[in-house]
């Protein structure tokens, strides 16, 4: 049966999450450059490149950063995708030598009209909009708010409170090309072996549960 969706975890920033991480069916890693509770350094980062799956792909985080400051994480780092959280614009998403993800902040159902301001970004992200911050606050949104919006002619990755405890009942909603998990899988700001754990047996599960039908 063909994969029904990617999965990404965020936020890695120590040795042991990473070793957590590559022992589960993972797609992306993320690793955020932006000034945050998760916030790596360049060498931190290029250390935990290193130690990470080597099919597993990498997200370099950003909120308005410079191009520069941008383009040499992508060299230090090898990142393979740049998700850009803050107030960039399509003119600075054209530059970025790699795929780039934009997020979006879902306050209400016309936040996603933003989508068409980024025709040349290769995912959207949509993550929940939370006053005077810019990503990892565990706050979901409606995701009804997407099927009704309609088509997305982009990778669709879906971010903000996703956990092991509901993300069935946001797939029995919305079925996104790659499901980003962070402060969902954390316990005092480190991934939780548990969570992470429960996630991936509730997500075999449901691809069980799928093939069956
Ligand atoms: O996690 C952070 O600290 C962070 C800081 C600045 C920008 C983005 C950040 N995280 C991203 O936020 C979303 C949602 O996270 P959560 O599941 O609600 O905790 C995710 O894409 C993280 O990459």
């Amino acid at each position: 049966m063909a994969k029904m969706f990617d999965v990404k975890i965020c936020g890695i920033k120590t040795q042991e999450e990473v070793a957590l991480v590559n022992r589960y069916p993972v797609d992306y890693m993320g690793l955020i450059f932006a000034p945050s509770k998760r916030q790596v350094t360049l060498e931190k980062g290029k250390k935990l490149r290193s130690m990470m799956r080597k099919d597993i792909k990498v997200v370099g985080v950003f909120v308005d950063a410079t191009y520069e400051e941008i383009y040499r994480a992508i060299v230090e780092c090898d990142l393979d995708v740049v998700q850009l959280h803050g107030k960039e614009t399509n003119d600075e998403v054209i530059k970025i030598p790699i795929e780039v993800w934009k997020s979006i902040p879902v306050e209400n159902k016309t936040s996603l009209m933003q989508i068409k301001q980024y025709p040349d970004c290769d995912g959207i992200l949509l993550d929940t909009y939370y006053k005077g911050s810019t990503g990892g606050t565990g706050h979901s949104f409606n995701h009804q708010w997407v099927n009704e919006y309609g088509d997305i002619p982009k990778k669709l990755i879906l971010a903000g409170g996703l956990s092991p405890d509901n993300i069935l009942s946001v797939l029995e909603n919305l079925v996104p090309d790659v499901l980003d998990f962070n402060s969902g899988l954390e316990t005092n700001l480190m991934k939780d072996p548990l969570k992470v754990d429960m996630l991936f047996n509730k997500i075999k599960h449901y691809e069980e549960e799928m093939e069956d039908e």
